[in-house]
């Protein structure tokens, strides 16, 4: 029986290449034809010919993604009807569904069925493919009269959980669970939280929800983006396959030191510095900050204009200050209210000047009087000492550099603490400058006037091209099978040309449809400000563990931690360990449940073919011997061996010295079988086997090294080792 049916099975998915294929050459060939149209023409076709073949170009590159496990379940409803479930939807010639996409409504039942709610379906079965050949099947059977006829067998699910990892992310959409489908699947508006311990498929559920809510809401997502946030940019070389796999290309991902466009942070402050700056008083700081920047003048100040001496009362200046606070504009574009006002009580009171010694002035002359004074380099001064332009960098570099304007603006501060702001100008910039820099631009909005009108001049461009779009596709033909938001990307000059994801990345004020936010618990107020800034619309996926909170802005619960974001969210919880073997995840969590933390309990899905294993002795030849140790069970996995920043550099050099390529050559790279990382970098990741060398270290290292611990001890799909000198705290 089960012979036949695979044969069965066989068939239909070698059918459904076929169709794979017959749409690729369809877009082919489309793509040829528009290529041959000679060019030549007005502008508008020429334009209009290049954006085809981009996004034709663009069909074909997606549908070459979706190639691997094209399918990967299908599910038979109690009429007997059958429903095959793709990473994509395929019709045939006649229009009819041969494929579902498995984010459709219908394919729901394939993740949420069971015995006890089988939701109008008699079975479910996995298919599992090699290349494009069904090599087994495994089925769930919600009808007992169907019993004979299925094929039973190893759990897809399993198979996925001991695959050996390669150091980056796979999809799990063919063993999606029903708690992780519910969350993929739910509403997108507002703001949800996912909590679960680690190894429970956050983020794996945080990007299969980001293709769900692009397939579900294409049209509005496509236009304003999504965007999806982790911790570092090894995390997201981890996790950036994902995405594409599901036949979804157009998401921004970006590191919390990424999100200031043109500056790319990658080092953090020391932790007491990063809590300061990641607190809620540096927004009102800043606010100081700027307004110190807009000062009235204590005395009268005597200038000359072409030669006529004017006092320039301080009044005058505060009258156009208030004038300037009034608009409610940031500090750079009140500016000009300000300049504007202060002109022009200038000019009356140089009139008056002028007609009191006998002059005649009048109306006309205003504006030559107004441009004298608008040039004259006294004035300048005046005015720019009063209200000077800003640049977001020049703002932040003062405040660390200038201690005594600092001391001005944070009188009730110790000395200690104003000390831990203090940086010499042109320092590197650290992760947790990233948001002060955003805070100081919002702010101080726009300093080059022109740069604004240009700006909103490229978005009326882009709403006049998105028409056009619409018009091309209706003069084609190709109604609903091409996108007019992909179509005008292209109308655009070449060196413009940009994706919604590229102008997203360089543009500062962009705001997102969507925005996802992974290892969210480590996030500090004024990076939760960030990004609220960037969705105000929020609609936002949150997913972290609060128990794995390591960095010294964190908060401890979710409510203060998304103070500065929401009070309004909800929480969704995940409870099934998929990574980690029952035994490290019962350590782990018994450790860090005595240390205190407020672990969320997970059940591992499987037991470890090995326990745990602890050796002591010299640290650098323990650590050795572990990993060969290790490489002996499994020489073709992936390992990593974890210990704190200040012990890294040496066993990163033993472990060159000894095991040569097979090393990463630094200690962020994940492109080799041993990687060697402190437990930060390690976040997020996965590795078949862990090497913990000297975790007492990593223990005291911070107020916050028992996070850091609990974080190192998850990462393992099979095996934890655990190296000290003397005894170690687990
Ligand atoms: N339904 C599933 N099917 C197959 N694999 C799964 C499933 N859910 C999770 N996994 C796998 O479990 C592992 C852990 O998932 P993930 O990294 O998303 O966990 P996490 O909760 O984000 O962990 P951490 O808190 O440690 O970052 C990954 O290898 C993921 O592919």
């Amino acid at each position: 029986m089960t012979n036949r049916e695979l044969e069965r099975e066989r068939d239909y998915v070698a059918a459904l290449y076929q169709r794979l294929d017959a749409v690729r050459n369809e877009a082919e060939n489309a793509l040829s034809e528009v290529l041959r149209q000679t060019p030549g023409g007005t502008h508008q076709h020429r334009s209009e010919r290049d954006a085809f073949a981009r996004v034709y170009g663009d069909r074909i590159a997606q549908l070459r993604e979706v190639d691997e496990r094209l399918a990967f379940g299908k599910l038979t409803t109690e009429s007997g009807a059958e429903r095959y479930i793709g990473r994509i939807g395929l019709r045939d010639d006649d229009r009819e569904p041969v494929l579902l996409d498995w984010r459709a409504p219908q394919a729901s039942a394939f993740y949420q069925a069971t015995a006890a709610h089988p939701l109008g379906m008699r079975a479910r079965r996995h298919l599992m493919l090699k290349g494009r050949t069904v090599q087994s099947i495994t089925d769930d059977v919600f009808d007992e009269d169907l019993l004979d006829e299925t094929a039973g067998g190893d759990s897809a699910l399993l198979a996925a959980l001991t695959a050996q990892r390669t150091g980056r992310m796979h999809d799990i959409v063919a063993t999606i669970q029903a708690e992780q489908d519910r969350i993929i699947r739910s509403a997108d508006r507002g703001v949800l939280v996912v909590q679960g311990g680690p190894g429970t498929g956050k983020t794996a559920v945080a990007l299969h929800r980001a293709a769900y809510l692009l397939y579900e809401h294409r049209e509005r997502l496509a236009r304003s983006g999504v965007l999806i946030v982790g911790p570092s940019r090894s995390f997201l070389s981890y996790i950036e396959q994902v995405l594409p796999s599901l036949g979804e290309t157009g998401v921004v991902l970006s590191s919390v030191g990424q999100l200031y466009p043109g500056i790319e942070a990658r080092h953090d402050d020391a932790p007491e510095v990063a809590a300061l700056k990641g607190s809620h008083e540096m927004a009102d700081l800043l606010r100081r900050a700027v307004k110190s920047r807009q000062v009235v003048p204590r005395e009268p100040q005597d200038i000359d204009v072409n030669g006529e001496r004017l006092t320039i009362a301080p009044e005058l200046i505060e009258r156009a200050m208030r004038e300037a606070w009034a608009t409610r504009r940031p500090h750079n574009v009140a500016r000009v209210t300000f300049n504007i006002a202060a002109l022009k009580a200038l000019a009356n009171q140089l009139a008056a000047q002028l007609r009191a010694r006998g002059n005649v002035v009048d109306e006309g002359d205003m504006p030559l009087l107004f441009e004298d004074l608008r040039t004259a380099h006294d004035v300048k001064v005046v005015l720019n000492t009063a209200w000077l332009p800003l640049t977001p960098l020049k703002l932040i570099e003062d405040l660390y550099a200038r201690p005594n304007w600092l001391a001005s603006i944070t009188q009730r501060w110790s000395p200690e603490k104003r000390a831990l702001l203090r940086r010499p100008r042109g320092s590197q910039l650290t992760i947790s400058d990233i948001a002060l820099l955003d805070e100081a631009a919002e702010l101080l909005g726009e300093a080059d006037v022109k740069a604004g009108a240009e700006r909103r001049a490229a978005e009326e461009q882009r709403r006049r091209d998105l028409e056009n779009a619409e018009q091309a596709i209706r003069n084609m033909g190709v109604e609903g099978r091409v996108s007019a938001e992909a179509l005008a990307e292209g109308f655009a000059d070449a060196p413009a040309r940009m994706t919604a994801a590229e102008r997203a990345l360089v543009d500062r004020t962009w705001t997102y449809g969507h925005i996802v936010v992974d290892e969210a618990q480590e996030l500090s107020p004024m990076q939760w400000r960030m990004l609220k800034r960037r969705c105000p619309m929020r609609s936002f996926t949150i997913v972290g563990d609060i128990a794995q909170a390591a960095s010294a802005a964190a908060a401890s619960d979710w409510r203060t931690a998304l103070r500065s974001l929401t009070d309004d969210f909800r929480v969704e919880q995940l409870t099934v360990n998929y990574r980690t073997p029952r035994q490290i995840i019962e350590l782990a969590d018994r450790f860090a449940t005595a240390q205190g933390l407020p672990v969320t309990p997970s059940r591992a899905v499987r037991d470890a073919e090995h326990e745990v294993l602890r050796s002591t002795g010299p640290l650098v030849e323990s650590v050795l011997d572990a990993v060969a140790a290790d490489r002996a069970i499994d020489s073709a996995g992936t390992l990593a061996v974890i210990a704190d920043e200040s012990l890294l550099a040496e066993l990163h050099s033993a472990l060159r010295a000894r095991f040569g390529p097979l090393v990463a050559p630094d200690t962020e790279s994940l492109q080799h079988p041993i990687a060697v990382l402190t437990p930060a970098a390690a976040k997020g990741l996965e590795f078949d086997a862990v090497v913990l060398a000297e975790p007492r270290r990593i223990l005291r290292a911070s107020t916050r090294g028992a996070a850091s611990l609990y974080v190192a001890m998850t990462r393992p799909t099979q095996r934890l080792r655990i190296v000290s000198e003397e005894t170690s705290p687990l």
